[in-house]
């Protein structure tokens, strides 16, 4: 029996355990320092077994996951000296940056374990056991970061063990890893919670703003509902890379700024184009990176009964819905219902039936 332990069945954690959970010759051990998070990972069945212990959780384990905030990920590899490992053990983790954890995990002393670290670039702004899918890593990329010298075989395990999850495996070095995904994953998110802070100002002495807001707000401010503290344990463990971007950053409003005082259409012209070009070379639909993947938006009139005529009208033609979700309902703007399916035909599928009735967006 190989045995996995995970440390915070979170939407992370809790996504894992599903891949592997009723797998043959798998027991997935889960670990929460809090019981009333014990009993919920049991209730909801994605673990085979939960403790608030550590050294029960980790006894024995093959594999151990680290699928906490980035800021307690460092607390937990010193844990684990103190309690007994399996020799050979790997262990392992989800966090959103990379160096700051590899070089934590190299000044430990791991009793013969070894530490690999990991990213899956897949996730939500959704958080718990609750969000947790089976389906999240699907197509993604899950970066994995093995030290020098770390043994083949050892990397080949792990990566075997992934295949569950029927993402991508990408080898990356931690450092490139963190510039990279400060660009594109961790500098969006800035950017995101400052608009909508800037336009919540506005709102507070006039609630037009905030009634008012329509697709394009939507589309660039879903991420500004992230988990706060993941959010501040990922900047600040990647502060020199976030420092450098957000300098870039201004630099770039700068000229825009520039071009519409000086009427520069043509300069205006040209930033649309180029942004234009390389958006629409992004890996199709490639899940994690901003874009949830098979994921509709639909604009409904706030009546009851409206999420009823949806799903009727997806289930007459046969579509699997994975999930439906009320992410706008107040009295005075019409509501927005996120439908997520499994499969890209489902999707296009139900893009087509939906589209007479109602407004979609992608
Ligand atoms: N959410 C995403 O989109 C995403 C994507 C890729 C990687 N990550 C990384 O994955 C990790 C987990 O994020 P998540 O989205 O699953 O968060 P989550 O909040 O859904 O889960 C975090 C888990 O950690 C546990 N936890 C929190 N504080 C704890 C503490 N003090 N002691 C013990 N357990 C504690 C929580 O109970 C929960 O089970 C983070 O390091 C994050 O950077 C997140
Ligand atoms: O899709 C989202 O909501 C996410 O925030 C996912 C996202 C991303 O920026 O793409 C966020 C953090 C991760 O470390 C990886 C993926």
């Amino acid at each position: 029996m190989t045995k996995i332990a995970i440390v915070g069945v979170g939407l992370m954690g809790g996504s894992l355990a599903l891949c592997w959970k009723g797998k043959p010759g798998l027991h997935i051990s889960g670990f929460s320092s809090n019981p009333a998070s014990v009993d919920k990972y049991l209730k909801r069945g994605v673990v085979d077994s939960a403790t608030t212990s550590l050294k029960e959780a980790v006894a024995d384990a093959d594999f151990i996951f680290l699928c906490v905030p980035v800021g307690l990920i460092s607390d937990y590899l010193e844990k684990l000296q103190q309690v007994e490992l399996k020799p050979g053990c790997i262990i392992t983790d989800v966090g959103s940056t990379k160096r700051s954890v590899v070089e934590c995990a190299a000044r430990m002393k791991l009793q013969g374990a070894y530490f690999i670290g990991g990213h899956p670039m897949a996730g939500s702004e959704r958080s718990g056991v609750e969000a947790a899918s089976l389906y999240l890593y699907e197509n993604a990329f899950y970066v994995l970061t093995p030290p020098e010298g770390t043994p083949e075989e050892v990397y080949n395990r792990l990566v075997e063990l992934l295949q569950w999850t029927r993402a991508q495996i990408i080898r990356v070095d931690a450092e490139q890893h963190d510039d990279i995904v400060g660009a594109i994953s961790h500098l969006p998110h800035v950017i995101a919670v400052a608009l909508v802070n800037q336009i919540a100002g506005y709102n507070e002495s006039n609630g037009l703003y905030r009634a008012l807001a329509a697709g394009g707000f939507r589309d660039i401010t879903r991420i500004a509902s992230g988990d706060p503290v993941m959010w501040r344990d990922i900047f600040q463990s990647n502060k020199p890379v976030m420092l450098k971007l957000l300098d870039d950053w201004n630099e770039e409003i700068s000229k825009f700024r520039s071009m519409i005082e000086t009427n520069d259409g043509d300069g205006i012209m040209d930033a649309f184009k180029r942004a234009g070009k390389f958006r629409s070379e992004l890996p199709e639909r490639r899940k994690g990176v901003i874009t949830a993947l098979y994921d509709l938006y639909v604009d409904v009139p706030d009546h009851p009964g409206i999420i009823g005529s949806v799903a009727t009208l997806l289930g007459s033609h046969r579509i699997n819905l994975s999930n439906i979700q009320i992410i706008e309902s107040r009295d005075d703007v019409p509501g927005v219902l996120r439908l997520s399916f499994r499969n890209e035909e489902d999707f296009e599928k139900a893009s087509e039936v939906l589209k007479p009735y109602y407004v979609v967006h992608v």
